[in-house]
This record gives structure tokens, C-alpha cells and sequence, in this order.
């Protein structure tokens, strides 16, 4: 990865998005030329299914580059269907219950790179946003911290600690557990000298799942989320770019139709309320 961003702006384009792919060297949600943009280059691919791989985003340089993704993501699947057995274990469901949504672990990865900007305060890396997906194993490939999450309405940075992951919650894992997991609102601030590099594995739901409280979890009736095709959800999700806190605002506003869809249908009035207050926030 790090010999792949180092390559000179010709090589990399090589591998440039195009438009209605989210795959390739880029940058994240372009809606407009007037957009204040990230201060960061990005590489997207699709890595699971493997037969939803489009190879011409697989840089061939260097040559080991094909081979060390592909490994690295049967490792990071591993990883993850460990995981998910604790947080069913943790949540205390049956672990092939939440196993079978993710069945065949569809994956994505973004591999990010941050230049520093000696104006470091002016820009931001990368837009505050909560990760629509399960679960994301987050790597920091270098020792230059950048990640911070909101805590309380404050700004906290997040240190990576040396060849560790950091795992984010995503907003499916917090829709699945009935809101026991938060997704949690995130950013990348970049450093005025050195550069900065990470790199995200996303783990989805498999395309045909429902994503809504599991069932275990609302036997009692207090399902704070309605249910929806994961498609659904990933459309309505991605509609809303180009917006300061485009991706929390959106999830809020995806939360917020499904909150008031389980309010129709009787339940949670406090909740709904709670959600409501930031829909106020979002102009959609
Ligand atoms: O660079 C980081 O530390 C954060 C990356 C991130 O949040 C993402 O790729 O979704
Ligand atoms: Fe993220």
C-alpha cells in the first residue's frame, strides 16, 4: 500500500474511479466542483464476493500487491467471524443466527492516503461520518495518529496501538443489536509535516439480508428499529452526500424512518422524539 500511493499522480490514475463506481483511486462522494474536498487519496475495491472483483482497480505495482490484498482479506474475514460469535455470544443470541446475515462476508476495502498540509488545522482528512456496514477493521499503517471520534459533542483522538485493529461498530451492527452497539460518529485529521496512511476493511451484510433488531432481542417488544432490505438501506444511505456530516446525517435520517415506521407501529414514542431532533439538523 505504501508503494502504491508513493507512485507518481500518472500511475495512480491508472486506476481512477469512474463514474457510478465506488471502485478505485479517487476520492470519496465528488457531488460538485464547488465541494471543499477531503484532504485525502483514496484506493476502493470490492474484495468479497471475490467474483464481484473488478481487476482493473487491482494495481499490478507492486507485483506483490494482488496477492498480499487477496490474503489480507481472507485473514480480515477470519478475524471478523470471530468476532461476530462474541457479539452474539455478548448480545446473547444464537452466534449462527448473526452468522447467516453476514453469510459469505462481503468485504470492502479503503486504503487512504493523507498528505500533511502545513496548514493542518484548515482542512480536514476525512469528513466526519459513521460507517455503514457491520463491523470495520481499521488498521493505521503508519505511527502518525489522525483518527477521533465524538464523544459528548467533543472531538476525542483515538490511538492506534502498534499492529493492533481498531474495530468500528457500523450502523448495521447498531440497527441488528437494538441499539446495544452505537456506530460511532468518526473523522481523520491530518498532521502538518508527516503523512498520514490507514487502511479499512468493511464488513457487510450479505446483499439479500434484512436488516432490522434480531428477533431475540425484541421479545419484549421494545424493537427500536423497523426492518428493511440491506439494499434499501445502502440506497437511501448514499443518496445523501456532499453534506459536512453527509454519512451520520444520512444514517440518522435512515434511523429516523425506521424509528418512526416502529412509532406507527406503536412503539418507542421517547426514542422517536430523540430522533427527531436530529432530523431537524439534516436538510435532505
Ligand atoms: O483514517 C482513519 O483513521 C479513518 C478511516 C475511516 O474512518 C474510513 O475509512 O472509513
Ligand atoms: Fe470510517
Amino acid at each position: 500500500m505504501i508503494e502504491f500511493f508513493k507512485q507518481p499522480l500518472e500511475a495512480k490514475k491508472t486506476y481512477s474511479m469512474v463514474p457510478g463506481n465506488l471502485q478505485g483511486y479517487g476520492q470519496l462522494f465528488v457531488v460538485s466542483e464547488d465541494q471543499k474536498l477531503d484532504w485525502a487519496d483514496m484506493l476502493s475495491l470490492v474484495l468479497r464476493p471475490s467474483d464481484s472483483r473488478d481487476m482493473r482497480f487491482w494495481p499490478n505495482t507492486p507485483a506483490s500487491f494482488r496477492d498480499s490484498i487477496d490474503r489480507y482479506s481472507s485473514e480480515a474475514a477470519k478475524v471478523v467471524s470471530c468476532l461476530l460469535r462474541f457479539l452474539a455470544m455478548d448480545m446473547g443470541v444464537q452466534p449462527e443466527l448473526l452468522l447467516e446475515i453476514f453469510r459469505g462476508q462481503p468485504q470492502n476495502l479503503r486504503m487512504t492516503y493523507y498528505p500533511p498540509c502545513r496548514q493542518a488545522d484548515k482542512v480536514v482528512g476525512l469528513s466526519p461520518h459513521t460507517d455503514g456496514t457491520g463491523l470495520t477493521l481499521l488498521l493505521q499503517v503508519n505511527d502518525v495518529q489522525g483518527l477521533q471520534i465524538r464523544k459528548d459533542g467533543k472531538w476525542i483522538a483515538v490511538n492506534a496501538l502498534d499492529g493492533a485493529f481498531i474495530v468500528n461498530c457500523g450502523d448495521i451492527l447498531e440497527i441488528l443489536s437494538n441499539g446495544k452497539y452505537r456506530s460511532i460518529e468518526h473523522r481523520a485529521v491530518v498532521h502538518p509535516t508527516r503523512e498520514r496512511m490507514s487502511a479499512a476493511v468493511f464488513h457487510h451484510p450479505r446483499h439479500d439480508a434484512t436488516v432490522g433488531p434480531l428477533s431475540e432481542l425484541v421479545r419484549d417488544g421494545r424493537s427500536r428499529y423497523s426492518s428493511m432490505a440491506f439494499m434499501d438501506f445502502r440506497k437511501r444511505f448514499r443518496r445523501v452526500v456532499g453534506h459536512p456530516h453527509a454519512q451520520r446525517l444520512a444514517f440518522e435520517y435512515v434511523l429516523e424512518r425506521l424509528w418512526l415506521n416502529a412509532h406507527v407501529h406503536g412503539q418507542e414514542p421517547q426514542q422517536t422524539r430523540y430522533r427527531l431532533c436530529c432530523l431537524r439538523r439534516v436538510t435532505i
